[in-house]
């Protein structure tokens, strides 16, 4: 809907109407159409303002309407409205707060002149959403900045700020005041003005050199940035178009690009992706509480114990979140450098206190704990926790997999413990598991979830189990992999097809940068190698499952990855970055295949990406399965925030429901087949259950999923 009133004589005010985002629905685009033609024909207007109700100005097209194409086709197209807007013959000022986001943003290029707040921000994030700016976004924003700038904002769907938007020249004034006020008395001064030349689609675009050269080298870094992804690519050849063609050819290729990215599966993923996210703040738990109903307690102090590599993230992620903190370490020179590292990270003190006593806590709303991933070392802690913290204070662990319910066991207020899942680095990593374990109360989650809302994370509540949900799949997909270089594959082979997939980074580049000790730890601690295992026992069995010692041999060789300089990959020195292949490794694998009698077979990529991807997959439906998840859209954000799974497709259950779950399920009953050692390959009952009922979207799978205990 649009409202459409008239302001000291002569300005139509148009005011966009769709909370909370006013987004162009087909009700919106009727509305502004109707009303830019009233404004047009009404000999009484001489101008107009255009602006959204009760603050932001617009946050695009209706992404909802997207999957639709009735939905889509319903209304007038917003490129006819634009057309309209900067055909008028009376000057039209957009009066932009809050934020004008792609289709917005495309509304007020299409305007005269954009007035914004100070504290506006705009930005064309279709990018993001597997699309580009569909509605002249593409062609009129180079026509206004130039290539270089525009190109910038489109290929990175970047929000860009007031201030960085005056600059750019793409606002022409800011305001302090109100937006509105100001923009219709500019509207009144600019009455009777030619505005030839401020009709974006009537300017050619400024001059570029060597705009071939510039537009190859673009469009090889967009390749290299886009891991995959078909969208900033097109982004970079509409911006060409603008550039080199006139603007309605530009507009003719725009809607070309356009309409082959709306119907992508890239699309479709990014899309769910948008809604996934923000469905994570929607928990609910089997005893009736919700996210909606259930009263958090405020936490405005927090205490985080142990200050490595996690607790001064953690300690970051909570001082940037308004909260003063305590930070408490044991260790002198951790204490020390963890101060100033955290100094450094936060550009100050920024109300974070050091201590070397966990007395230090006492007054503390929540306590985090993230000291060394030791059972006894956390229980211990826990225990002195009970006493020292204030009642009501929240007890939470960072540990990656250890039991929640043991460590609420050593307390005297188990309903007060929980999980607080940081990923590393914590202060830049977007997820955020909220594990509650079965005495965890609904206020705890309620207070945790909150809070994880006011760091920025995408918050999951999840159940208890080891592993919880993330690491729990990881455990598998790596697994696999370490099972096909004992079959024949090699480290780049294996890192190769995952990246191509849209991994940042493959398995073992991945084991290298978090380092091999942290896996060899724990299945120490699981009594799966070490001084706990006979010299009787088969080397690669274990519990009557196949298992592969790799891993635990290169940490024997003191092989932990970048800290040490050597891994899966050989660096130029301990702590470097950048793998090179190892000649070693191919000579230790080449070995280990000999002395266990394993003949190495070619192992192409699509099996990699099918014995990986699936084994994942297939622990993710076990994890519905237990309740752990409350849907595949948690795991889902689980993977896309945490684990670099590609956006663009979607998270592991979306991705295996386009792939087709029919096929799945045939992928692993082949690789079970032949690795009948190998349990994580033997298709899960639910995705048995999900076939056979004749695989239904994934919003539908909960109908399946239905009457399974939850963990939550
Ligand atoms: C705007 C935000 C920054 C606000 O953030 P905030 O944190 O305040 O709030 P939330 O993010 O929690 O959002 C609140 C609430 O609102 C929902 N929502 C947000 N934005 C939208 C939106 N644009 N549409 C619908 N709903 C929206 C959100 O989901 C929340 O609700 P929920 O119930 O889920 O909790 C932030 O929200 C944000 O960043 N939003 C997205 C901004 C964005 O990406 N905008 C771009 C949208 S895409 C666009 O504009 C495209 C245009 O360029 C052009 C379109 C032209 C179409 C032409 C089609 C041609 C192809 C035809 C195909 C033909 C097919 C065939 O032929 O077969
Ligand atoms: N590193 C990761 O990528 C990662 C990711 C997610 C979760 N985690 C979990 O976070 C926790 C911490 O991991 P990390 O990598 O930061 O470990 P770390 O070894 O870097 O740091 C642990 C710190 O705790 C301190 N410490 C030990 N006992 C203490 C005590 N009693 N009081 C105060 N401080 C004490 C140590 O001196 C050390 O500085 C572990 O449970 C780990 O499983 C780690």
């Amino acid at each position: 809907m649009a409202q459409y009133r008239i302001v000291s004589g002569s300005v139509a005010v148009i005011s966009i109407q769709n909370p909370p985002v006013n987004a162009l629905s087909a009700a919106v685009r009727e509305g502004l159409l109707l009303s830019v033609r009233a404004a047009a024909s009404d000999p009484l207007v001489r101008s107009v303002v255009i602006s959204g109700h009760n603050g932001p100005f617009c946050g695009g097209a209706d992404i909802k309407e997207f999957g639709n194409v009735s939905h889509l086709e319903s209304g007038p197209h917003l490129v006819e409205i634009f057309e309209s807007v900067e055909a008028l013959a009376k000057p039209v000022v957009a009066a932009i707060e809050g934020f004008a986001l792609g289709g917005g943003l495309e509304l007020a290029l299409a305007c005269h002149y954009r007035f914004g707040h100070s504290e506006a921000r705009v930005g064309l994030p279709e990018v993001s959403l597997g699309l580009l700016p569909g509605a002249g976004g593409s062609q009129r924003l180079p026509r206004l900045l130039g290539v270089r700038a525009a190109l910038d904002m489109i290929v990175t769907g970047r929000h860009v700020a007031a201030g960085e938007a005056l600059k750019l020249g793409l606002l022409d004034r800011l305001t302090d005041g109100n937006t509105v006020d100001a923009a219709v008395r500019f509207a009144q001064s600019a009455e009777g003005k030619p505005l030839d030349d401020r009709r974006l689609g009537n300017r050619p675009c400024p001059p570029l050199e060597n705009i071939d050269a510039f537009f190859e080298e673009a469009l090889i870094h967009a390749r290299g940035r886009a891991r995959g992804a078909a969208a900033p690519l097109a982004c970079v050849q509409a911006v060409r178009g603008a550039a080199t063609l006139p603007f309605l050819k530009g507009m003719e290729l725009e809607k070309r690009l356009m309409e082959t990215l709306m119907t992508s599966g890239q699309a479709q993923a990014s899309r769910y992706c948008f809604f996934t996210e923000r469905g994570a703040a929607r928990w609910t738990t089997p005893t009736g509480a919700r996210w909606d109903t259930c009263r958090a307690r405020p936490i405005s102090t927090a205490a985080v114990i142990g200050l490595g590599t996690m607790g001064r993230g953690i300690t970051v992620a909570l001082a940037r979140a308004g909260l003063s903190v305590v930070a408490v370490e044991t260790q002198e020179h951790q204490l020390d450098e963890a101060q100033r590292a955290v100094s450094r990270m936060l550009k100050g003190g920024g109300g974070v206190s050091y201590s070397a006593d966990l007395q230090a806590a006492a007054g503390a709303d929540l306590v985090v704990e993230a000291v060394f991933e030791d059972m006894a070392v956390k229980e211990e802690i826990f225990k002195q926790l009970s006493s020292v913290c204030k009642p009501g204070a929240l007890l939470a662990t960072n540990t990656s997999s250890l039991d929640i319910d043991r460590l609420a066991s050593c307390t005297l207020r188990p309903e007060q413990v929980l999980g607080l899942h940081f990923f590393a680095p914590a202060h830049v990593m977007r997820l955020l598991e909220v594990v509650s374990g079965p005495r965890t109360s609904p206020q705890t989650v309620a207070a945790a979830m909150q809070l994880g809302r006011r760091m920025g994370k995408v918050s999951v509540a999840v159940g208890n189990c080891p592993g919880f949900v993330g690491n729990r799949m990881l455990k598998p997909y790596l697994e696999q992999a370490y099972f096909l270089l004992e079959e024949g594959a090699s480290p780049e082979l294996v890192d190769a097809a995952l990246e191509e997939f849209g991994f940042p980074m493959g398995v073992f580049k991945m084991s290298d940068l978090s380092g091999l000790d942290i896996g060899w730890r724990v299945r120490k601690e699981e009594g799966l190698t070490g001084p706990g295992v006979t010299a009787d026992q088969p080397m690669r069995t274990r519990r009557g499952r196949r298992y592969s010692p790799l891993g635990d041999l290169m940490c024997e060789e003191g092989r932990y990855g970048q800290k040490t300089g050597r891994g899966w990959y050989l660096y130029d020195r301990p702590g470097a970055r950048v793998a090179r292949s190892d000649p070693w490794l191919r000579s230790f694998l080449e070995e280990y295949r000999e002395r266990h009698g394993l003949l190495a077979r070619r192992i192409d990529q699509q099996e990699v990406l099918e014995r990986c991807l699936y084994a994942l997959i297939n622990e993710g439906f076990r994890v519905l399965e237990d309740g752990v998840a409350a849907s595949p859209q948690n795991i889902d954000a689980i993977y896309v925030f945490g684990y670099g799974w590609p956006k663009h497709r979607g998270g592991p259950m979306f991705y295996a429901a386009q792939v087709g779950l029919a096929r799945v399920l045939e992928g692993l009953e082949k690789y079970h087949k032949a690795h009948p050692d190998s349990p994580h390959l033997q298709p899960c009952s639910l995705l048995r259950r999900l076939v056979a009922s004749g695989s239904p979207p994934i919003h539908k799978w909960s109908e399946v999923v239905k009457g399974h205990r939850s963990q939550l």
